[in-house]
């Protein structure tokens, strides 16, 4: 069924806000500190996972005072459903990495199919190391093995969205995450 902007304001106004945009500042302020201690000597190369990493992307690279470069991901597991499929890779990135110290950067960490599958490809391409950032992981126990580096904040595990992540391709430009009213 396709929304209209009064079903969009409903779901926006019945929502719960989970991580405030103060908090959210937090987060990647300690998040971006974090990743300097790390990385502030390697010239890494920075891939954004798209779409929903564009934003906390963008906020973290501002936040990081070393040279890096910056490329992108195109994976989607999800689409405009709720539940997740198997990854549908739709770009990768141009630049060479071989060699290359990289720091995937995504909105959540849900069950970690995503983020599996981009690091398991990039080890297969001559990377040095492979360091992943997300915002938000979300707290259940359906995960895959792996557990980002960097993790903003963990939040409870209802339908989210804000801040990167979508609802039925709508509100990624949130200063903030929201939970579904009765998810
Ligand atoms: O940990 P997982 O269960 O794999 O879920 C996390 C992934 O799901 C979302 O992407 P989605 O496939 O919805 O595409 P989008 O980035 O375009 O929203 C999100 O941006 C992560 O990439
Ligand atoms: O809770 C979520 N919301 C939006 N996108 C997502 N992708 C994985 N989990 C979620």
């Amino acid at each position: 069924m396709t929304n209209t902007i009064n079903d969009l304001n409903k779901i926006l106004d019945e929502a719960d806000c989970l991580v405030d945009e103060v908090k959210l500042n937090e987060a990647l302020d300690k998040m971006a500190s974090q990743i300097s201690a790390d990385l502030a000597d390697k010239m890494p190369l920075v891939l954004c996972v798209m779409n929903g990493g564009l934003i906390p992307t963008a906020a973290l690279i501002e936040r990081l005072h070393f040279p890096l470069e910056l490329d992108y991901i195109h994976a989607t597991r999800y689409g405009m459903e709720t539940e997740g499929a198997s990854l549908n890779w739709l770009s990768y990135p141009q630049t060479s990495l071989k060699n290359r110290h990289i720091l995937v950067i995504d909105d959540i960490f849900d069950q970690g199919h995503t983020l599996q599958a981009i690091v398991n490809w990039l080890e297969q391409q001559g990377t040095s190391s492979v360091y992943t950032a997300t915002v938000i992981n979300k707290l259940h126990d359906r995960k895959t093995n792996m557990t980002p580096d960097y993790i903003g904040t963990e939040v409870a595990d209802r339908f989210l969205f804000g801040y990167g992540m979508d609802y039925k391709g709508f509100f990624r430009n949130l200063k903030g995450i929201y939970a579904i009213k009765g998810s």
